[in-house]
């Protein structure tokens, strides 16, 4: 009770420093700047209608210019939320975006909305924790105080399993790996890469393989009967390279199996002394089946991405050139991979205020730029634009998520 009180009372300092910035001047424009977080906002209409920025150029570039038109009419929360069949949203990004806090945030709204919840993290720099202010660590189903509906975390390293995979391996001679796999929840993993050398293949993981244990690990926490009241699931997703590495893996798989295949044939026209040295054909037969079972899980994950009827990748930005650059190149290796993106969150955007100081003209400038580079991206401008304000506090605790969830996820 001490504990929600004590985040029902930061929220209200929060909430109070968040209207800091509304003078009687100003706050009209803001109520607009809010308002246009409608579910049309890719509608092109100005967040910022009261910029104090002069309108020198005609060409202001928050002005409407022939974008292409989105590709579908992308319904907003009430489609996420309805229906209790089992769905999934990744959030994925550039780092320190804002990833954690919108997709803590969905999850809270989910709950809100009676959805038993689960909110995972796969991002070995974990910020769950610190965006609910609990302490959700531990590897384990945590869950959150707070929402109306059960929600629960799940903070996954999987740098970590690595690690401690790697060295159970190494001072077991491998005989530790399957129990610290069982441990884990991952067992079956275990067997499938028994065989395969593991310590050199942790050594020189191959790309993904880091996701791969992490999700595999959800995945099989989700099969079992224990978590099938789970209706929504949110991941928060570790930085782009991650990502699409972890979708990659399948391929890499299958070449690795071409290359065991091709080493088995050459070894059996060898002679029986060179294959002597190099085992039993039955060994390197089970060592490919191995692998073939571990590509046929992972491939099983990347299906899973790819669901269009119970998945969706959302992609978070911020208005730099920088960061919407990178989302461009996200989008595209998204689609070539033919993962479900609706929308696109624009987070950190400057306030209205009626009175910038140099700083923020400056930085407001840099912000439309970026935005209406959005507008203009051939991956981007598709994508339903969802626009948040930077605020003047840290989103920490389920009030102010709950806070952010009510203008981001409409
Ligand atoms: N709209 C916002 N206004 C103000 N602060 C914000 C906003 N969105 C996020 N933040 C703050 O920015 C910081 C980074 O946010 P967050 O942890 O959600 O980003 P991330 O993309 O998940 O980062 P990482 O990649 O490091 O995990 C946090 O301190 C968070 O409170």
């Amino acid at each position: 009770m001490e504990k929600t009180a004590a985040l029902n009372a930061s929220f209200t300092s929060y909430s109070l420093s968040f209207n800091k910035i509304l003078t009687p001047k100003n706050s009209m424009a803001a109520v607009s700047f809010l308002a246009s977080f409608s579910p049309r906002t890719h509608s092109l209409s100005s967040p910022f209608p009261s910029l104090s920025i002069k309108p020198k150029r005609p060409t202001n570039t928050f002005q409407v210019r022939s974008v292409a038109a989105p590709t579908e009419d992308v319904a907003g929360f009430d489609d996420m939320v309805s229906g209790k069949q089992r769905k999934y949203y990744m959030l994925g990004g550039k780092g320190g975006v804002g990833k954690t806090s919108c997709a803590a945030s969905l999850a809270v709204k989910f709950a809100n909305n009676g959805h038993h919840t689960l909110v995972v993290s796969t991002d070995p720099a974990h910020s769950l924790s610190d965006s609910f202010a609990q302490d959700l660590t531990g590897g384990m189903l945590v869950p959150v105080e707070g929402p109306d509906f059960p929600l629960f975390a799940l903070e996954i390293n999987p740098e970590k399993a690595r690690e401690e995979f790697r060295d159970a391996a190494k001072n077991n001679g491998g005989t530790g790996v399957k129990d610290f796999m069982d441990g884990m929840g991952l067992g079956m993993l275990a067997e499938q890469l028994g065989e395969l050398k593991l310590g050199e293949l942790l050594d020189t993981p191959p790309p993904g393989l880091d996701e791969a244990i992490a999700i595999s690990k959800v995945m099989q926490f989700l099969d079992s009967p224990q978590y099938s009241k789970f209706t929504r699931i949110v991941f928060d997703t570790a930085p782009t390279g991650h990502t699409l590495r972890l979708l990659s893996l399948p391929d890499f798989l299958d070449a690795s199996i071409g290359k065991i295949l091709k080493l088995r044939e050459k070894i059996a026209s060898a002679t029986s002394a060179i294959k002597s040295v190099f085992g039993q054909e039955e060994t390197r037969q089970n060592a490919a089946d191995k692998l073939e079972q571990l590509r046929e899980r992972m491939v099983k994950v990347r299906d899973l991405f790819r669901d269009t009827d119970s998945t969706e990748f959302v992609i978070v930005t911020i208005p730099t050139v920088m960061a919407v650059s990178e989302s461009s190149r996200l989008r595209a290796s998204l689609s070539k991979e033919n993962v479900p993106v609706r929308r696109l969150i624009v987070n950190q955007i400057l306030p209205p205020s009626a009175f910038d100081c140099k700083f923020c003209a400056v930085k407001r400038k840099d912000q439309m730029r970026a935005l209406d580079m959005i507008r203009n991206d051939p991956e981007l401008s598709s994508l339903k634009l969802i626009q948040s304000p930077l605020v003047d506090m840290e989103i920490r605790g389920v009030p102010a998520l709950k806070f952010m969830g009510d203008f981001v996820w409409k």
